[in-house]
């Protein structure tokens, strides 16, 4: 036994004791806020007090931060810390500091019991090194010196070992973590983020990352950290819900699910790109399923695909130029109206010059519609000013001319007369000044009508002329072709960043939907002018971007290299990571092979040292059910559980699944819309497995092999890096999984 094992379960000890301490003072706190929430509640309905008020607001915040602080100790009483550093900080006495997932300090002395894992110390503890070092805290760089890094298994509030670490130990934790199984969900990471990782989670936060990391190398566990990091910075200043984060589909969403309550991230709108964009411009539409297209190349191969291919130019910034022409043309359009100027009867309020200069000039950095109605407001105010002063001066005039009719003229009866008839006029107009002075506002600007933008892009798809005036680049037949592909009104997920982008510029991105951080996972899934249209719309560069060009199945309309995104990011950080913490390094070595034939020129994946079985080929001419089945109880005689049979396209996987149903194999097809968990052998299209992991995969290949073609090899490399411990390729032939023999796999053929 380690010498001061008696000494940490104490300390363990003492740290469980404070937290029910403490947990009990906040269980009577918030029943006394509680009960003072009800009285001023009982208060506020018979005396209409303002006191009342306040004090229920005041109470019903503390009694959110005594809940907040009960729950995140609750949670964490199983597991209060899960490292050490012994540390001192220069000009400071050393500290043992204890790592967890919540901070906790002592009431009276203010001794830090525990330190949050994010907290600026704690960047000490994932740097690495041990002895003189460094770390920011803010804008200050600290030094300190750190002695030793300790880290402890604690399960259910027990102390079970602990170990000290250094760079040239065996990480046995990580070596823990990654042996486990995976519940096909992620979960939090926070005791063995690695160095690479704490630099992405930590790195600056005003400015955009972009990070290239391979397959399973924690891109989206990282992603979600750095938001927990990023909330616990920006403390009370920064509204969770102005924070998104794009998964690529619902499925995602649900994966994540449990991951970021955990780590502490509440609130936050969790999206997808498609339903993102219709809730913030209200545009509701029946979009075609994103992955048809890629189901068609799949099945049919690239040349499936039109030389002119439309969802590649829709996502490209070309369209982007051709839609800041149509707003162009449509803001010239509306300038025009302001050819004329405003009128009361006859006096000219407003120069209709000087409106559209506003319109055009002034005004030029708010959205289309958001600069008439503020032109609105001063044609109002000049209106009403101006015709006080028209009113005015009338009254004047009439009573002067009155009052030289009444002392000129002689003759009583001519008199009489023109006074009358001035009196009349004057009785006549004044009133129909005034009424006009109130309407003459809005009649002006009625001529302003308001778009609807689905029907002003719908235009843009259709209407020949206008192509030709906003995209004069492309041929005569390219422009044809652009109109032909849109007689009939479908919507595809390409037409949503033009929308989007419509929108902001004409109408401008209503507040609540206007996000001031975004994070995206999968970003290789995204087109430039997706990226462009929501940085533009939400005005911010305010983006974490993680994603892998190596899974880029959807690259026939999606990115195809980072430098343009760094173009478009220019205050981007940009990293990468090349380590997989996911699969074993047999199964890294078979992808890997994929991965050296791709045309993207990505250097290989290392796997952080965990050795597994073998992938194994298991020869089979023809879907077998009954072999399946046998494969499956194999794997699960291994203790594995999350376990999928991996084809190549969804109609196999529909196919497949209801072969082994009918053979009475416990089978899920998953889909966009299964729940996770369970336990069957899941069947899934390799382009919905993107993003997931499980604990054994079974790659079929029985009618489409694998080609040699860009798109395959990437179906094949997201196939055989969702495995985390065991890999098994099923079909008559190992060539049809791209393999030539060579590498190590088990044939049992
Ligand atoms: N530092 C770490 N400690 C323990 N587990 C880790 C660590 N980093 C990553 N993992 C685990 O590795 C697996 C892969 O992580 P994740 O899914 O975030 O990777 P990814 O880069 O998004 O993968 P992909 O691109 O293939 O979807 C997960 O099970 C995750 O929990």
């Amino acid at each position: 036994m380690h010498p001061d094992f008696p000494k940490e379960v104490e300390r363990l000890q003492y740290t469980k004791q404070y937290m029910d301490e403490i947990l009990e003072a906040s269980q009577r706190d918030i029943q006394a806020v509680q009960d003072k929430i009800k009285e001023s509640m009982a208060n506020l309905e018979y005396i209409d007090s303002s006191d009342s008020y306040i004090n229920l607001l005041m109470n019903s915040r503390f009694f959110e931060m005594a809940l907040n602080q009960k729950e995140s100790l609750e949670a964490v009483k199983k597991k209060p810390y899960f490292a050490r550093i012994h540390f001192q900080r220069t000009g400071e006495p050393e500290e043992l500091l204890y790592i967890g997932k919540t901070s906790l300090f002592h009431n009276e002395t203010f001794e830090p019991i525990i330190v949050d894992w994010r907290s600026p110390v704690a960047n000490v503890y994932y740097d690495g090194r041990l002895g003189d070092i460094t770390y920011p805290v803010r804008d200050e760089i600290y030094t300190g010196h750190l002695f030793s890094k300790r880290q402890y298994k604690i399960e259910n509030g027990e102390l079970l070992s602990f170990q000290d670490v250094d760079l040239t130990t065996n990480d046995e934790l990580l070596q823990d973590a990654l042996s486990g199984k995976a519940d096909v969900r992620l979960t939090e990471i926070v005791a063995t983020i690695q160095k690479e990782q704490n630099e992405i989670i930590r790195a600056h936060l005003k400015q955009p990352i972009l990070v290239q990391g391979a397959a399973g190398s924690g891109k989206t566990t990282i992603a979600l950290h750095r938001i927990s990091y990023f909330l616990y910075t920006m403390g009370e200043h920064f509204n969770p819900e102005q924070l998104m984060i794009l998964a690529p589909n619902k499925l995602f969403i649900e994966y994540i699910g449990d991951v970021l309550p955990e780590l502490g991230v509440e609130r936050i709108c969790q999206t997808t790109y498609a339903e993102y964009v219709q809730n913030a411009t209200g545009i509701k539409l029946k979009l075609q399923n994103p992955n048809e297209q890629l189901e068609k190349i799949v099945e049919e191969g690239i040349d499936a695909l039109p030389s002119f291919n439309i969802a590649q130019i829709k996502g490209s910034l070309f369209y982007r130029d051709i839609l800041d022409r149509y707003v162009k043309l449509h803001e010239r359009t509306l300038a025009k109206l302001f050819d004329e100027d405003v009128f009361i009867e006859k006096y000219r309020i407003m120069r209709g010059s000087h409106l559209k200069k506003l319109f055009l000039e002034e005004f030029a950095y708010m959205p289309i519609e958001k600069r008439i109605e503020r032109i609105k407001k001063v044609v109002q105010t000049e209106v009403k000013r101006k015709s006080k002063a028209v009113l005015s001066t009338l009254n004047t005039r009439y009573e002067e001319m009155i009052g030289k009719a009444l002392s000129g003229l002689r003759d009583p009866e001519k008199r009489r007369k023109t006074v009358t008839k001035f009196i009349d006029e004057r009785d006549a107009r004044i009133p129909k000044i005034k009424a006009l002075s109130k309407t003459t506002a809005s009649t002006y600007m009625k001529r302003f009508e308001k778009v609807k933008i689905k029907q002003m892009y719908r235009k843009l798809l259709t209407d020949r002329l206008l192509i030709r005036e906003l995209a004069p680049e492309w041929t005569f037949d390219q422009q044809e072709r652009f109109i032909q592909a849109h007689t009939k009104e479908k919507w595809a997920l390409e037409d949503l960043a033009a929308l989007y982008y419509l929108h902001a510029k004409i109408k401008g991105i209503a507040d609540n939907w206007k996000m001031r951080v975004v994070f995206i996972d999968e970003v290789q899934d995204y087109s430039l002018f997706q990226l462009e249209a929501l940085k533009s719309g939400l005005e911010t560069d305010m983006f974490t971007m993680v994603g892998d060009l190596a899974q880029g199945i959807h690259s026939y309309r999606s990115l195809t290299e980072w430098n343009s995104v760094l173009e478009l990011f220019p205050r981007a950080n940009y990293f990468t990571l090349q380590k997989s913490y996911r699969t074993t390094i047999e199964i890294m070595e078979v992808a890997n092979t994929i991965l050296a034939k791709m045309d993207e020129d990505l250097p290989l994946v290392e796997p952080v040292v965990r050795h597994g079985n073998e992938p194994t080929f298991v020869q089979m001419e023809e879907l077998d059910p009954s072999k399946i089945d046998e494969l499956y109880e194999r794997i699960k005689q291994h203790g594995h559980q999350s376990i999928a049979l991996i084809c190549k396209t969804y109609q196999e996987a529909i196919h497949y699944t209801k072969q082994l149903e009918n053979a009475g194999v416990p089978v899920e097809l998953l889909s966009e819309q299964s729940e996770l968990g369970g336990s069957k052998l899941l069947v899934v299209p390799s382009h919905l497995a993107k993003g997931l992991e499980f604990d054994a995969v079974i790659i079929a290949v029985f009618e489409t092999p694998y080609f040699p073609t860009t798109i395959d090899r990437k179906l094949l490399y997201v196939a055989l890096t969702r495995a985390m411990h065991e890999l098994y390729l099923v079909g008559p032939r190992e060539e049809m999984f791209l393999l030539d023999g060579t590498i190590g796999i088990v044939n049992e053929a």
